[in-house]
């Protein structure tokens, strides 16, 4: 599905957790965090807190480990895989940060499935101290939007992203998420998007309480499970409706599941791809 555009939060949706607390946790470093929280920005404590485990004596290497570990349900994964072999434009945007997304992507082997990565920047320096800024330099330049946290306004984003797909002509997007980041991107989306809330999560209570300024399609998911079936059902459901709405291009039937798809026949189809399932 050439045009469509598919953004995925990352912490508690790609992966079950927040992926900042599971490395503090699982390096024992709970106590300092907390005890530090009310005094700093979140990135500023979490390139404090590596620097504390680097002094420590933990390395990289070990913190991938523990990245290595974070839980995630094996449907995610699959759904991905399926969404990319259709021929979905994937994103992530996050508020955790490049190193600990890409490890866990490279872990899972789908990180060639994205073709962009938005989060807070990381490098490992020449101590072998892993380094994490502000995805916005929120003294210098900030993004003036009240919705989201000083460091990154994920609406922004979106918004840059769809100024650049309106060139490519891709024209639909569904987005997923589950925290209150998530809530200024889901109303930057159009009437013809969609936006997936994790159900009883913050962006689904503030999209249920806020259901008027939200013109995307809301479809809820609980887990991976049923995250696969909403997000392929979306994407299936778009490209019959682009189909329908194009007259220029044939379609073709392909019966059988999405997993079956052979990629050679699938690299080899027209734009427009109806799939009964
Ligand atoms: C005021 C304030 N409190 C907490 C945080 C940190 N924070 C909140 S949710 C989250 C996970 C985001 O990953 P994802 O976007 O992938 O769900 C993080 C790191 C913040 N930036 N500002
Ligand atoms: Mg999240």
């Amino acid at each position: 599905m050439a045009g469509i555009v598919v953004v995925f939060d990352f912490d508690k949706t790609i992966i079950e957790l927040d992926s900042d607390n599971w490395v503090v946790d699982e390096l024992g470093a709970t106590d300092l965090f907390n005890q530090l929280l009310p005094t700093m920005p979140w990135n500023s404590l979490m390139d404090m807190m590596m620097k504390e485990l680097h002094a420590q004596g933990k390395t990289i290497e070990d913190i991938k480990e523990v990245l290595r570990k974070a839980p995630i349900h094996p449907r995610i994964v699959a759904a991905i895989r399926k969404a990319h072999a259709l021929g979905c434009d994937l994103r992530i945007v996050s508020d955790a940060n490049m190193f600990f997304i890409e490890t866990i992507l490279d872990h899972l082997c789908i990180r060639n499935c994205f073709s962009e990565i938005n989060s807070n920047p990381s490098y490992v320096d020449e101590h072998g101290r892993l380094r994490i800024s502000p995805y916005v330099d929120f003294h210098s330049s900030p993004h003036g939007c009240s919705l989201c946290p000083p460091n990154m306004c994920k609406g922004m984003i979106i918004e840059r992203i769809q100024a650049s797909l309106a060139n490519e002509g891709k024209q639909r997007m569904i987005y997923l998420g589950d925290g209150s980041g998530d809530f200024c991107p889901s109303l930057k989306l159009h009437e013809k998007d969609f936006v997936m809330p994790r159900k009883n999560f913050p962006v689904w209570d503030l999209i249920c309480e806020n259901r008027g300024l939200v013109k995307a399609e809301i479809h809820e998911w609980t887990d991976g499970e049923e995250l696969e079936h909403v997000m392929l059902g979306l994407i299936d459901k778009i490209s019959i409706e682009e189909s329908d709405n194009s007259n220029t291009v044939q379609f073709l039937s392909i019966d059988c599941k999405f997993e079956t798809i052979p990629i050679a026949v699938h690299e080899a189809l027209p734009p427009v791809l109806r799939v009964h399932r």
